[in-house]
């Protein structure tokens, strides 16, 4: 869920009247124990006040190690000897940047992912940090490490918005913003073909509009069975989604897999946080020509079409640009630190893989 869309949709906001309750109820925590049984399989975690300070503290991006097992140097003067310590000194005072540690936090989150089976999705409330994926090693928002998932989430402006201002488009400005408990998602990992995922909206508890979630590409197979996928969502809606949750107004992804059984992703709130794709917010409110019988399907039908993918505007790393500007240098160096240290564990992995 985000304020702002920089993908050449115009953004023009007061077509819905979005209600904070709406967003309430579009909490992970609050829809998953309703449909568990269509969805990836989570664990959900409360997070600690800590660690949510931590995650809004912007004045360092410090990361800790330890769940790596690597010996990061927080270090008293006995250490310096070793080559790669760095001292950073500020007159006469010295000043160590050290990494917060929430030893028990991070416990419980390491539990969770090997009980997921050691590669996770991570989440807040409502959103993932999908704009952040460039930072990870990996590009990808595949984590095996609370540090993996730090790095995101302070990375991530989806992440902020989720932390600071969830209600921020609701139209009940005037009462006051409900309590919000925050919880980190996580998710089992699952290799989901981004041609298989829609996004389908739901107005009055009516199926009225299904989107293809990747619209940036041309898929020839979702034009050949068009009917097939429209139909296998149409059926999982009433089955499982319709009259089942608390809302009659809402948004769903799903994933269809390659034996064409239906998977719930996520649920969003019916209103602008959420992206409406190749439909415009106007069109699924004003009621229309849209689902006269039916929902109306849409998917990209050429590579004329092709469009920039929409997360590349978020990749300027703000830490470079905060380096640039004098603003914060042990921002870059922790950054730059925390990759050599993944850098030298995944080495280090494959050297061990190399040796079995
Ligand atoms: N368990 C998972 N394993 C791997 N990839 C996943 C998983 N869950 C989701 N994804 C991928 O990440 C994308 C975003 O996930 P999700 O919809 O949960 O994030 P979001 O922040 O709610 O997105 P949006 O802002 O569009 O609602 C999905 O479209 C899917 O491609
Ligand atoms: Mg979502």
């Amino acid at each position: 869920m985000r304020t702002t869309f920089t993908d050449g949709h115009v953004s023009v906001t007061g077509y819905c009247s979005m209600k904070k309750e709406q967003v309430v109820n579009c909490q992970f925590s609050v829809w998953y124990p309703i449909f568990k049984k269509h969805t990836i399989k989570s664990l959900i975690l409360p997070l600690p006040q800590n660690v949510i300070d931590y995650l809004l503290d912007d004045g360092t991006l410090v990361v800790s190690g330890s769940d790596h097992n690597t010996q990061q140097t927080h270090t008293n003067n006995s250490d310096l000897d070793a080559e790669e310590d760095i001292q950073w000194s500020d007159d006469e005072t010295t000043t160590t940047v050290t990494a917060p540690e929430f030893p028990e936090f991070t416990a419980k989150v390491l539990e969770a992912i090997n009980a997921l089976g050691g590669r996770v999705f991570p989440k807040l409330n409502w959103s993932a940090p999908r704009d952040a994926n460039w930072i990870a090693l990996n590009s990808s928002l595949q984590c095996h490490s609370l540090s993996d998932i730090f790095l995101l989430f302070k990375s991530s402006d989806f992440i902020t918005h989720d932390l600071t201002q969830p209600f921020l488009q609701c139209s009940d400005q005037d009462s006051p913003d409900p309590v919000v408990n925050y919880e980190l998602v996580l998710r089992k990992w699952s290799e989901l073909i981004p041609g298989g995922e829609f996004r389908c909206f739901v107005k009055e508890n009516k199926l009225i509009a299904i989107s293809q979630r990747d619209y940036t590409q041309y898929y020839q197979h979702i034009l050949k069975q068009e009917e097939q996928i429209c139909q296998a969502i149409q059926e999982f809606f009433s089955q499982h989604i319709q009259y089942n949750f608390l809302d009659e107004d809402f948004v769903f992804d799903v994933y269809r897999d390659s034996q064409g059984r239906v998977w719930l992703i996520d649920l969003n709130p019916f209103g602008e946080v959420t992206d409406s794709l190749l439909f415009s917010w106007n069109e699924l409110t004003s009621g229309g020509e849209i689902a006269q019988e039916g929902p109306a399907f849409r998917y990209t039908t050429s590579e004329v079409t092709v469009q920039p993918s929409p997360c590349l505007s978020y990749r300027i790393p703000r830490d470079f640009v905060d380096l640039s500007t004098g603003e914060d240098a042990y921002k870059l160096i922790d950054f730059l630190k925390l990759k050599k240290s993944q850098q030298e564990e995944s080495e280090e992995e494959e050297e061990e893989n190399a040796a079995q």
